[in-house]
């Protein structure tokens, strides 16, 4: 995180809305809301530090009770619902991730089994199953979620493409819902937020807390999200292949193109994971194909050292390249990238031919691959783990909220302050340091 983008926080920007005062006790029984605090729990009175360092603390000037702090997530005494009557819907929108099952068994199975909430409807395909267009709500229970998690995917679909708020909220009122969760990126949250102002303004007191979902950890102020650490294991077993074919070849060269946007998390760590690559190509570092320094000379230089290598690109590297090409938009506008892999392969190909060097070039694009495998162990446990903050917040009536684990710890966060900014690799910070150090390559910013 960007530590000016962090020294401009205000309290608003972390105030988390509730829809009113908590009056119904909570069924969760003495041990889990008896807890004392600890290195690893932080009571329900206390707050989560935002700054990580006494550095930055200390630039604000400020006395230690007025440094900014994010909610604790967990279980509350007191709840805003009651759990006999509370309706619940769970709706998973945009691109895949793995976990996303893991997350609506999490939902389900806390729901169920310590709150006693029986009533948890699963909208079908993204926000369209929020509209009359869309198609029957399922039943979740416990017994019907129970083995999701061992699948990739979401069970309830997914989808991109607009869709509007009132007729959403139409839809939840019709439905009786009371809490609605939506397990989606940024662009699903800017909607869940939509959807929360708009049961506002109607007088609704419908919950909507968000699950941060993206394989390209591109959501601000959370440790890391779900599903990421299975997608670049995922893609760094490509590189691993890309690299086996390279070493396999006389001037072998293997470019592996990843998935990232518009942040190039997954190729930075799936790099680390496989400390084979010669170059990694990110986003937010603009290297030029050309000059001694550009991409083409350190490939050639590469070769010619070691006999092969291996490039790392993500998808949103080098856009700029195609300036003045309409690329349009996919239907949730986002815009659709040109495909810098394939013009990468073609450029390098140009470039060894045309320097005389004898090469061999394997592309490899793993693409939907790394995003649509079943969760790892570790993202298992996190995605139960978020779930289950999740359903904290929300029967303690929080709204226009996401739930999210900062320095190790849960909190609730306001989706104004995740859909903000965007997360992306720092050229300058301690991440893209360990990746140069471990490629070797050209130092650009
Ligand atoms: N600014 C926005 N306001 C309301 N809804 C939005 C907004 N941006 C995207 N959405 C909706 O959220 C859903 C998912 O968005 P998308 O960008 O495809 O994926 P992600 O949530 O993973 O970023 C789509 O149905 C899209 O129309
Ligand atoms: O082809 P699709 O399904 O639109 O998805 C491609 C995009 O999805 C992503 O995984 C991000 O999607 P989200 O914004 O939905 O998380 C990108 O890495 C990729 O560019
Ligand atoms: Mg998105």
């Amino acid at each position: 995180m960007d530590t000016d983008e962090q020294l401009q926080l205000t309290p608003e920007h972390l105030a988390v809305r509730t829809l009113g005062e908590l009056t119904f006790p909570s069924p969760l029984d003495g041990g889990l809301l008896e807890r004392g605090e600890s290195m690893h729990y932080v009571g329900e009175h206390d707050r989560v530090l935002v700054d990580g360092t006494l550095g930055v603390a200390s630039r604000r000037g400020v006395p230690v009770e007025e440094l900014p702090t994010f909610e604790p997530g967990g279980p509350r005494r007191k709840l805003y619902f009651d759990p006999k009557k509370t309706k619940v819907g769970i709706v998973t929108c945009g691109g895949l991730c793995p976990g996303l099952n893991n997350v609506i068994r999490g939902l389900v199975g806390e729901l169920a089994e310590h709150y006693g909430v029986h009533s948890v409807l699963g909208f079908r395909d993204g926000y369209l199953g929020l509209t009359p267009l869309g198609a029957e709500p399922v039943e979740l229970t416990p017994e019907s979620v129970r083995w999701i998690n061992q699948q990739g995917g979401t069970v309830l679909g997914t989808s991109r493409g607009g869709q509007d708020p009132k007729v959403m909220v139409e839809t939840l009122r019709l439905r009786q819902i009371d809490v609605l969760f939506v397990i989606g990126g940024d662009g699903s949250l800017r909607g869940a937020q939509a959807i929360a102002d708009e049961s506002l303004r109607q007088g609704l007191p419908i919950a909507v807390v968000g699950v941060p979902k993206t394989i390209d950890n591109d959501i601000p102020w959370i440790d890391r999200s779900f599903g990421f650490q299975t997608a670049f294991g995922r893609a760094a077993e490509s590189i691993r292949s890309a690299a086996t074919e390279a070493r396999s070849h006389r001037g072998g060269v293997g470019l592996v193109k990843l998935m990232g946007r518009h942040s190039g998390f997954i190729a930075a760590y799936a790099t680390l994971a496989s400390d084979d690559v010669d170059l990694v190509l990110i986003p937010e570092v603009p290297m030029p194909l050309d000059g001694e320094r550009g991409v083409l000379a350190h490939v050639e230089r590469t070769l010619d050292r070691q006999g092969h290598a291996l490039i790392v690109v993500a998808e949103g590297y080098g856009q700029d390249m195609f300036a003045g090409t309409e690329g349009g938009a996919d239907p949730s506008g986002n815009a659709k990238l040109f495909d810098i892999g394939k013009k990468l392969r073609d450029e390098l190909g140009s470039h060894l031919t045309a320097a005389g060097t004898d090469f061999q070039l394997r592309y490899v694009d793993p693409g939907y691959a790394i995003r649509s495998v079943p969760a790892n162990s570790h993202d298992s446990v996190y995605c139960t783990r978020l779930a289950q903050a999740a359903v904290h917040a929300a029967m303690a009536g929080r709204t226009a909220t996401v739930a999210g684990r900062w320095h190790g710890r849960f909190v609730n966060l306001p989706i104004p302050l995740v859909t903000r900014t965007r997360n992306q690799v720092d050229p300058r910070g301690d991440l893209w340091l360990s990746v140069l150090e471990a490629t070797g390559q050209p130092v650009h910013v």
